[in-house]
Parts: structure tokens; sequence; C-alpha cells
């Protein structure tokens, strides 16, 4: 036993009208019946207040917070904004976000250090393209590593902080990393956390990302250092999320 609870997120990126609450509300049924794990859902912040409500003991969260209080910023969301809508965290780091929206390893230390100091719970997400994996296992390990300790925030702590790892290229595709290429890129991660923060580093949770499903979840779930689940569109019915969560 680790004694680090497990954790299955689900991520709706850009999908969700109101007519999918219903999903939400089933979905905080399955958490009442699990509950020896952590659930949440990282919702469109347009959902978040009238998610909450339905959610019961799963925690919605936003996809991303800004990384100042407040300003000229049209279109962006802050910490406070995501609180107020009765968000309890917030993914960041998202590697569609650093694509198209070009955030740097710094803007994600910001954005979840930003997150904390509002008592978010915060899913820093880091993973490599399918360049770099090509380049081999040892390259791959150390891109990654080196993306999460430039992507770490000031005062890092397993008590707010979750890491996600998510290979590019299985995300979306269909195409899920290995076990071997999972845990091995888990125990690289988990090193360089203790290195870097001692105990708390291996309090941290690691989550696995990248076409998660029914089907793989088991296999996953039960490898060494792999914490639970960030999962993409399998999250978006509580039909195909309940056997990722009853698979923790
Ligand atoms: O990006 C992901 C979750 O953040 C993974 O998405 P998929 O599960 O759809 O591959």
């Amino acid at each position: 036993m680790t004694g680090r609870r497990k954790l299955i997120a689900g991520n709706w990126k850009m999908n969700g009208l109101k007519a999918q609450l219903g999903e939400v509300s089933a979905i905080g049924e399955l958490a009442a019946g699990r509950p020896d794990i952590d659930v949440a859902l990282f919702l469109p912040a347009t959902l978040i207040s009238a998610a909450a409500p339905l959610a019961g003991t799963v925690l919605v969260g936003g996809q991303d917070c800004h990384q100042e209080e407040a300003g000229a910023f049209t279109g962006c969301i802050s910490a406070p904004m995501l609180l107020g809508a009765g968000a309890g965290g917030t993914l960041v780091g998202h590697s569609e976000r650093r694509t198209y929206q070009h955030e740097t390893n710094a803007d994600v230390a910001a954005k979840a250090a930003r997150a904390s100091q509002h008592g978010l719970e915060v899913v820093l997400c880091v993973g490599e393209t399918l360049d770099t994996r090509e380049q081999g296992d040892e390259a791959a390990h150390g891109w990654v590593v080196d993306q999460l300790l430039a992507s770490l925030p000031e005062g890092a702590g397993s008590g707010w902080l979750t890491i996600a790892y998510e290979p590019v290229w299985a995300i979306g595709t269909g195409k899920v990393a290995t076990p071997a290429q999972i845990a091995a890129m888990h125990g690289a991660l988990r090193d360089a956390l203790v290195e870097a923060l001692g105990a708390d580093g291996q309090a941290m949770r690691i989550l696995y990302g990248g076409s998660v499903s029914g089907d793989n979840a088991a296999d996953i779930l039960h490898l060494d250092n792999v914490d639970g689940a960030l999962v993409g569109g399998a999250s978006l019915s509580a039909a195909k999320f309940a056997p990722i969560i009853a698979a923790a």
C-alpha cells in the first residue's frame, strides 16, 4: 500500500452543454458508491456553477486558470472566478493548452501557484510528443522529467497538487501507452518528485491519461506509481466512465 488514494478524473475538454448535466449527476452517484477513492470532473467553465450542486462528492474543476488575479485578459478565467462558480480545483498545463495557447512551463507553474493560493486543488499535466518518444525511452523520460521540474510551482505540495502524465501521442488517438511504458515513466517521475520534494514527492499522486477506457483501465490502474487516471472521451458519459471507476 502506498497510502496514496486513487483519483479518477474526467476532462470534458470543449464538450458539454446544459443538456449533459444529467451525466454529472449520474457520475456523482457512481462516486457515492466508491468512498474509498476520489473522483473529479474538469468541466467547461460555463457548466461549473450548474454542475457543482449536482456532483455530490465529485470534485468539480475548471480546465485552466489564468496566473493573474484579475485584469485586462479578455476571455480568460481567474482562480477566484473558478472558486466563485463552485469549483474545487483546476487542470493546468494540459498539452492541448500548451500546444494551441502556447503555454510555457513558467506559465503553468504560475497558474498552479495562483490556483493553490485560492485553495483550489490542481492537476498539472505533462507528457511527450511522438517525436520525442521515437528518440527512445531514456530520452522520453528525461524530457518529461525536465518538463515536470520546470512546471512545478513554488511550494508544491501533495495536499493540493497531483501530476498527470499524458503522452501527447496517446490522447484521443486510441493508442494507449503500454503498461511497461507507463510504469517506467511513472517510476522516473516518482524519482524526480522525491528528489525535488522529499517525502512529499513520495506522497504526490501521479495519474496516467491518454485513451483510458473501460477495456484497459484495470491493467493501467494497478501498475506501481499509477495513482489514478485522467480520462477524456470516456468521461463524457457515466456509462463509459463507470467501468473505469470500478477498476480503481
Ligand atoms: O487528454 C486527455 C485527458 O486530459 C485524454 O483524453 P482521451 O482519454 O480522450 O485520450
